[in-house]
């Protein structure tokens, strides 16, 4: 069992199936009002609650990023390493399990969770992650509750908060997973309510799943193994960029990454302690992406004068591993990011490397036709659902809808035909999600080879993949493209297909 049922440990004994409604909750509840980002004024909340539900009433109301948000609010709240810990698990247990919770809080408010005002449901969510997967006090979770709602909604939203969060404490944690599996319709909503992913998401994994190879009497297990692994916090891992630093000069308490050859493992903490973090030689980033980025690297060896180009660059991660390892081998690269903001974040991932690469602010799908057969190396590290990188980025798997995958993969298409139509004869594409739905991942491959029939051929990026990691990458079944999984190879689910233009 995944989720919920592994974290539920919290919930005192007693007070049987009672909503909030039979509590003493406000039975009318607060008015659904206009969508606002309300402000918590200060009060006697601990800074780390306050931080936690600013975050995660951003993320509903502005569409923000977690990943991106709360570091800057605990440094400027100046939080120590524990509170600020504290904030992390708060403001991502929140986001991760939202969808759980909220079955719960329509059971025990007997509201329908859409009825419910969102500054009200975003502290009823943030207190239920602490009474039902968290060794909080109870008292301290309900009232500081109360206390946020209080500062953050309406008079009467801080009667109904206490009503919900005090049903919710009447009965243990295990019991609450059992009720919220028994209002699923289906297998896989019942699925989803455990591992508390939407079931759309849970489907394309499993048959993502299958175009990998796995066996039918293996797929429920790793299925279950997979969601889990979602529900994990990620290791924090590092880039030393090579040519930059060596692995072993990074320190503080770093460890070589047992996959990638340039990367590391780190204990928790703020990366940004690290000197070699702070002076940009080494860099945050998923083990899967950095062999992302040698795989088009590493495919054979550079010969002096390429030229490559990273498509879609922002934030940059990628974009500096390029721009290492070709100055290592005398190549030059151009990263490209329509986005302004996220070209800035480029120029500052590359700031640290000698002769820093050009950056694009180009629309991607144009570049092929203006520079016909200008690039040796291509990335296409496309725009995608994300869905493989949820240990990083929970909130993602309530923002994407299928709908999305439809867009996506028309903008990955123009993207890909850019690129081949960019590539030099002979020249290398590296196509690249951090997604492993089958529409975006092997769909794209299959499009690719019948559309440019003749024109590409497939690498096999398992081998390339197997000889840069000295053979320590486990993989699915025997194909050219590299499928990466979080709970197989401790990275996000990044996907990754070569191609030769002839
Ligand atoms: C998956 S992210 C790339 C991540 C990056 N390679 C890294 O490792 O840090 C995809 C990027 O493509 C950009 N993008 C979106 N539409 C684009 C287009 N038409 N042309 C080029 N890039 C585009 C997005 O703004 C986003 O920054």
């Amino acid at each position: 069992m995944s989720g919920a049922a592994r974290e539920g440990q919290g919930g005192s004994a007693g007070g049987g199936r009672r909503g909030a409604s039979g509590g003493g909750a406000d039975r009318r509840g607060p008015q659904r009002r206009k969508p606002a980002t309300p402000s918590p004024k200060p009060g006697p909340v601990q800074p780390a609650r306050r931080i936690a539900l600013e975050v995660i009433t951003a993320v509903r109301a502005d569409d923000a990023y977690a990943n991106l948000l709360l570091p800057s609010k605990i440094a400027a709240a100046h939080l120590d390493a524990a509170d600020a810990g504290l904030a992390t698990e708060l403001t991502y247990g929140t986001l991760r399990m939202r969808g759980y919770y909220d079955r719960v809080i329509e059971l025990a408010s007997g509201r329908p969770i859409d009825e419910i005002d969102g500054a009200v449901r975003d502290v009823l969510e943030l207190g239920c992650h602490q009474i039902l997967s968290m060794r909080v006090a109870q008292h301290a979770a309900v009232n500081e509750s109360v206390e946020l709602a209080r500062q953050v909604a309406s008079r009467s939203a801080t009667g109904f908060v206490n009503g919900v969060l005090r049903a919710i404490t009447r009965t243990p944690a295990s019991e609450w997973l059992e009720r919220a599996m028994d209002t699923a319709t289906d297998d896989d909503d019942r699925l989803a309510v455990a591992a508390s992913h939407p079931a759309w998401v849970i489907r394309a994994f499993r048959r993502a799943l299958v175009a990998d190879g796995v066996p039918p009497d293996d797929l429920p297990f790793q299925l279950d193994d997979l969601l889990e692994s979602d529900n994990t916090p990620a290791r924090l891992s590092l880039t030393a960029l090579p040519g930059l630093i060596e692995r072993d000069a990074v320190g503080h308490g770093t460890e070589p990454s047992p996959l990638s050859p340039i990367g590391l493992l780190a204990p928790t903490g703020d990366p940004a302690g690290i000197p070699a973090v702070h002076e940009g030689t080494a860099r945050v980033q998923d083990e899967g992406s950095q062999l992302a980025a040698l795989a088009l690297t590493r495919a054979r060896p550079i010969t002096a004068g390429e030229r490559w180009l990273d498509l879609c660059a922002g934030p940059g991660g990628k974009t500096a591993v390029l721009a290492a390892e070709a100055r290592l081998g005398g190549a030059t690269v151009i990263g490209n990011e329509p986005v302004a903001a996220r070209a800035g974040l480029v120029r500052r991932a590359i700031a640290a490397i000698p002769d820093a690469p050009e950056v694009w602010e180009r629309d991607g799908t144009t570049i092929g036709a203006d520079d016909p057969e200008s690039f040796d190396r291509i990335l296409v590290d496309a725009p995608c659902t994300g869905l493989g990188a949820l240990r990083r980025r929970p909130e993602a798997r309530w923002r994407k809808t299928p709908g999305d995958v439809a867009a996506l993969v028309i903008l990955q298409q123009e993207l890909i035909d850019s690129a081949v139509r960019a590539l030099k004869p002979g020249g290398l594409l590296a196509y690249v999600t951090c997604s492993p739905h089958v529409a975006e991942t092997r769909g794209q491959v299959q499009g690719a080879l019948r559309r440019w029939d003749g024109v590409l051929e497939q690498v096999d990026a398992q081998a390339v993949l197997r000889a840069v990691t000295d053979g320590a990458v486990t993989l699915g079944a025997p194909d050219a493209a590299v499928q990466l999984w979080p709970h197989r190879n401790n990275t996000d689910a990044m996907f990754v297909a070569l191609f030769r233009k002839l």
